[in-house]
């Protein structure tokens, strides 16, 4: 039966179409009879994998994005990532290159920008920080799922050049202002300028996401830090399983 189909076939490309078909239907039948887990390393069902596999999480300074975010990296070790980000500025003590950043000169990452090579990127301090589409690529070609720790401005633009991504996107929000502006001050990192910085920042990126409903699938409460991290479980469920 196999050989007379074979036959029939008269052109490369048809005997090229004819067996992606078979090759096709025998994963179709082996998921029904298996699962789709079984085909997961057989191309055709994994494809899909690498691209709706980052999860977009932001939230204003100090509202315990790192806290959660650690216990999820602790509990779940192999199964998540950070993509390593790109900066204009000059390697600290003990930075390597690849590995914390890609240190990069600015007319070459200025060029990276503008082909299109950027999922984000923000002007700090005087430097270019952004992530590169190809370091998330990088994070879900290890089968982890991407994690994107980002500002307000970055969170917007990922949403405009990764829409076909289909990113899950995260807001961590603290219990009120006051309560958040006691975390900072706690957690005794920053210095007087700073801690105005961040604050003003703070009000506006909460003020813009609470006249913006709906730019967040998830918004996570973080007053009490065990409720947070079980509504975070849930809201990555579908990459835990
Ligand atoms: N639910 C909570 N209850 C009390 N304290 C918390 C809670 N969550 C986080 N914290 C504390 O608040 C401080 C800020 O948290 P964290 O550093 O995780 O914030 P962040 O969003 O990552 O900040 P940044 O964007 O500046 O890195 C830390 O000292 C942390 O221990």
């Amino acid at each position: 039966m196999f050989h007379a189909e074979l036959i029939k076939c008269y052109s490369e490309v048809d005997l090229c179409t004819y067996l992606s078909n078979k090759f096709k239907e025998m994963i179709a039948r082996t998921a029904q009879t298996m699962g789709a887990a079984a085909c997961s390393g057989m191309g055709v069902l994994s494809t899909q994998t690498p691209s709706k596999s980052i999860v977009v999480i932001t939230g204003p300074s100090g509202c315990g994005k790192s806290t959660l975010l650690n216990r999820l990296f602790d509990a779940y070790p192999d199964r998540f990532g950070f993509s390593v980000s790109h900066t204009t500025r000059s390697p600290r003590p003990g930075e390597e290159n690849g590995v914390h950043y890609h240190f990069s000169q600015r007319s070459e990452m200025q060029q990276l920008i503008e082909k299109g090579e950027f999922m984000e990127h923000a002007e700090f301090g005087s430097n270019l920080y952004g992530t590169s589409k190809a370091a998330v690529q990088n994070v879900c070609d290890k089968g982890q799922i991407c994690i994107l720790d980002i500002e307000l401005q970055g969170v917007l633009q990922v949403k405009k050049v990764a829409a076909d991504m289909s990113p899950v996107f995260v807001y961590v929000k603290p219990p009120t202002f006051e309560t958040l502006e006691q975390r900072l001050r706690d957690r005794q990192t920053e210095n007087k300028d700073s801690l105005e910085k961040r604050l003003s920042q703070a009000k506006k990126d909460m003020g813009y996401i609470d006249e913006n409903p709906g730019l967040f699938d998830y918004t996570i409460v973080n007053d009490n830090l065990d409720t947070a991290y079980q509504d975070l479980q849930t809201a990555l469920k579908p990459f835990l399983s």
